[in-house]
């Protein structure tokens, strides 16, 4: 079983977590690492590493942000740790963001508990009480992007390939409230305007530009920039950090639980639109279709 918002919820059939794998690491912490997410403590450090491992693409299924709510709720409940980074285990790839076959051909109960899941995983990362560092090594396109953004701090590898954004519009759907609320909060209401509107996909310098990640750097100093900048985070004290972080993010968080259950209903009725499962079918085959 495992906590969403409050209620406990059985987990579905799949995720087992029985079949997680529970190891002490070189320091003494324990490693634990779900079918899907890879845990790497280093616990004298006090820090995390997140490693997403959905392949091909870190596509974020109902099963995958599942794991990733539970063991975010195991590290934060885990005084050993104070810092994640996040970060992808699939090569070039950070996350294509949701996963489009939990949002075509469905029905409206799958739908709703779906998002809830989506919500719950923003929620938990961007209300995080650990200061958060994004290691973006890949594409991170729509929900990819989201989980950066909940981030303290976003560093970016390198490579043109490596675009990034909230690019909703492109498949013919719209970026939900909170998903804007926290770009605006990133870049800035104009820059957030052009970019949700275009559904534009960032390449490293521009993504640097418009502040939409903090930093750039060559791939193979990703991991090291992150624990870097991890270090200058942790030397302050977290009760200051923490409580200027939810003075800084209270009231965007507050727009979302507060129209929880409307955002879903939103999110069920738009879905289910004919035209919208259209949008979403032909997207979809078009990416199947890319390779041949
Ligand atoms: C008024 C009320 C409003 C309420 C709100 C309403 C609506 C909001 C709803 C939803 C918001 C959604 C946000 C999202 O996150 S939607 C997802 C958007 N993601 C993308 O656009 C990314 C698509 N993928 C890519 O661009 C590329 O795959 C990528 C650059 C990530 C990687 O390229 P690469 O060439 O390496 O790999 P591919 O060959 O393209 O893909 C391999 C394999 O994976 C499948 N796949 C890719 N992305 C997804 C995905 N997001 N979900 C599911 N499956 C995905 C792809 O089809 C290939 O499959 P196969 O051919 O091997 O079977």
């Amino acid at each position: 079983m495992a906590l969403l918002a409050g209620r406990t919820v059985l987990l579905r059939a799949g995720v087992r977590l029985g079949a997680e794998a529970a190891t002490r690491g070189g320091n003494g912490a324990r490693r634990f690492a779900s079918h899907r997410v890879l845990v790497e403590p280093d616990a004298a450090a006090g820090i995390a590493t997140i490693k997403l491992k959905n392949p091909p693409v870190n596509s974020l299924s109902l099963e995958f942000l599942t794991e990733l709510i539970i063991c975010l709720e195991k590290l934060e409940n885990d005084k050993t740790f104070r810092g994640i980074i996040l970060t992808s285990d699939c090569p070039g790839i950070f996350s294509a963001g949701l996963d489009l076959r939990e949002m075509c051909g469905k029905n409206p109960a799958h739908y709703a508990e779906y998002w809830r899941a989506v919500q719950e995983i923003w929620l938990k990362l961007y209300l995080s009480n650990m200061v958060l560092v994004a290691a973006i090594n890949g594409a991170s396109p729509a929900g990819g992007c989201l989980m950066a953004l909940t981030c303290d701090y976003r560093v970016l590898a390198d490579n043109p390939r490596y675009r990034i954004g909230l690019n909703e519009t492109l498949l013919g759907i719209i970026a939900p409230f909170w998903f804007k609320d926290n770009l605006v909060n990133t870049i800035g209401h104009r820059a957030a305007d052009r970019a949700l509107q275009l559904g534009l996909l960032f390449p490293p310098t521009e993504a640097l530009q418009v502040g939409m990640v903090d930093q750039v750097v060559p791939e193979d100093q990703i991991h090291s920039t992150a624990l870097s900048v991890m270090s200058q985070w942790l030397a302050i004290p977290d009760h200051a950090r923490q409580l200027t972080k939810s003075m800084m993010r209270k009231a965007t968080a507050d727009h979302l639980i507060k129209q929880r259950e409307a955002d879903i209903q939103n999110f069920v009725s738009f879905i289910s639109k004919d035209s919208i499962q259209k949008s979403l079918q032909v997207y979809l085959e078009k990416l199947k279709q890319k390779k041949h």
